[in-house]
């Protein structure tokens, strides 16, 4: 099977053209070529699929094997590859996935592709669209986990996103394995851990469900720029420092844009 590994900030994927519709079992596949010692390594695998909403389908599966609805440094990638690879020659895409169709903005010069903005959509906060099982919005919520007391804000960004403000020196990462399974969420969640730097910068460190500590977190970026701007902690445009990199965050008439890069790390064959 041809492969191409690439990477938005140091969040890496493995991508695969499955126009074809000739996979099976993605779950056990990407479990066993996101594996960092055994198999190529990578925190999830995206397929490319046909789509009847869209002008493609993009299929993501977290390196546990789960499945995700969304990735927002997966779909930069996936835009990306579609450009490459000729299989999707447009400078504007619409791309489906697990939370509907995404606009994918190509931002080329020289035809070279600089970076790529997507329009990530709304976020939502109501519990049931979370999911969570609280009777209201978690905004700023006081909670106990793990003998440590943490202010949550939880929102679907395309999946789960709780959101933790505070001195990125005082959590260790891992910390959100715990939040992770916190009895309020019957799905999981991702867990951003987030330092203002002032109105329009932030840190953030992610832990991701299904993949654990990444370099990068896209929807957990443009949850957290959510998340700040509802408590009046940031504006509406914010320059997010991700360990991996950088990326660029606006929220425009309650819809979120995500601006980053999206690179190719190497291409290769494997057996399945
Ligand atoms: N890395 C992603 C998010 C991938 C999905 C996540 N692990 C989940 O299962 O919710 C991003 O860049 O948004």
């Amino acid at each position: 099977m041809y492969f191409t590994k690439m990477h938005g900030c140091g969040n890496d994927f493995i991508v695969i053209n499955d126009l074809e519709n000739k996979l099976n079992n993605l779950s056990e596949l990407a479990s066993k070529l996101c594996h960092r010692n055994f198999g190529i390594g990578a925190d999830g695998i995206i397929c490319v699929k046909r789509s009847s909403l869209g002008d493609i389908r993009m299929e993501i599966i977290n390196a546990d094997g789960s499945y995700a609805a969304m990735c927002g440094n997966g779909i930069r990638c996936f835009a990306k590859y579609l450009w490459e690879k000729d299989i999707v020659k447009k400078d504007k895409i619409n791309i489906e996935t697990g939370d509907g169709i995404k606009i994918a903005h190509l931002n080329i010069n020289n035809n070279k592709l600089e970076n790529v903005t997507i329009n990530m959509g709304s976020p939502e906060f109501e519990p049931d669209k979370i999911p969570s099982l609280s009777s209201e919005k978690v905004i700023d919520k006081a909670i106990e986990v793990g003998n440590k007391k943490y202010n949550i804000t939880s929102l679907l960004m395309g999946v789960p996103h709780t959101v933790v403000f505070g001195k990125l020196n005082d959590f260790n990462v891992e910390e959100g394995k715990v939040i992770e399974k916190y009895n309020l969420f019957p799905q999981g969640t991702n867990v951003n851990f987030v330092e203002i730097v002032s109105r329009e910068e932030i840190r953030v460190m992610t832990w991701e469900r299904g993949a654990g500590a990444t370099m990068a977190c896209g929807t957990g970026s443009c949850a957290s720029v959510v998340a700040g701007n509802t408590l009046n902690l940031l504006g509406e445009k914010v320059k997010v420092h991700v360990p991996g990199g950088i990326l660029q965050i606006e929220i425009q008439d309650n819809k979120v844009l995500m601006t980053g890069s999206a690179e190719i790390s190497f291409e290769g064959v494997c057996e399945i």
